[in-house]
């Protein structure tokens, strides 16, 4: 067994998925299934959260996955804790993605803002989950406030560019106590399996497989991917190298008959 145990609670699958920018509510589920997601992270300011009848919500199936509200849209910490208070209110698990993004052109996220909610949500009992800028002094700072994982970027949401701050995401790794899951432009399976090989903990990817041509298949290729990250991560990768070294080396028998 090599479960992803996020406070206290086991998951198979390493992959989370968001559910923006799908062109259907079917194409969502078809992205959902194919990638064996069992987390699925949804943007308050986008669905009715006490409407269970809501459209998008209405297609995500309960038993079969966690619901994870993310504050997706919020400028500041007040807000983004009012939104998290309200999922919680409307019944949602005291689970959230925290997201404060007050640059709507790179949506990157504001440390002071965000450690700022977490420290308060944390106190009130909710299990948070931040997204963050690929820094490990925040990483640190967070874990200590109490959240159950970090998420560092890859590269700005949406761009699908990949993990551009991969030394920074390594750092964090290294000192983290809690899982680390690398969330946002991640645009194809090999980025997810490079966030993996690097010992990421899982990872979170919306608008790669939201603009597939087919979202169910992209999902079942990310779930690919992650596997083959996380189990090559696990089988020990082999050190890089400046100069060459014979695969077949010149010595034994051959050199010396
Ligand atoms: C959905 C979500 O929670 C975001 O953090 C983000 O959308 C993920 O990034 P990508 O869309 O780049 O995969």
């Amino acid at each position: 067994m090599d479960d992803l145990i996020i406070a206290g609670r086991r998951f198979h699958s390493r992959l989370l998925v968001g559910t923006g920018k799908f062109s259907s509510n079917a194409a969502m589920v078809e992205a959902m299934e194919g990638s064996g997601c069992e987390v699925v992270t949804v943007a308050l300011r986008r669905v009715d959260i006490d409407n269970p009848g809501d459209s998008m919500l209405a297609h995500i199936d309960r038993d079969k996955y966690l619901l994870l509200p993310n504050t997706s849209g919020a400028r500041d910490a007040e807000e983004a804790v009012r939104l998290a208070r309200l999922a919680r209110a409307a019944g949602c698990e005291p689970w959230v993605k925290l997201e404060v993004t007050p640059d709507p052109y790179y949506l990157l996220p504001d440390p002071v803002e965000t450690l700022k909610a977490a420290q308060i949500l944390v106190k009130e009992g909710f299990v948070v989950l931040p997204y963050i800028n690929a820094d490990p002094v925040l990483a640190k700072h967070l874990q200590e406030a109490g959240t159950a994982t970090v998420m560092p970027l890859g590269a700005p949401i949406g761009t699908n560019r990949g993990l551009r701050t991969r030394d920074q995401i390594a750092i964090i790794i290294e000192q983290a106590v809690v899982p680390v899951v690398v969330d946002a432009g991640l645009g194809a399976p090999s980025h997810a399996a490079e966030a993996m090989e690097l010992g990421a903990d899982a990872v979170l990817v919306n608008t790669a497989l939201a603009v597939a041509r087919d979202p169910g298949a992209m999902g079942r290729a990310f779930k690919k991917g992650v596997e083959a990250g996380r189990e090559a991560f696990l089988a020990g990768l082999g050190e890089q190298r400046e100069k060459a070294e014979a695969s077949s080396p010149l010595t034994g028998f051959l050199r010396d008959a």
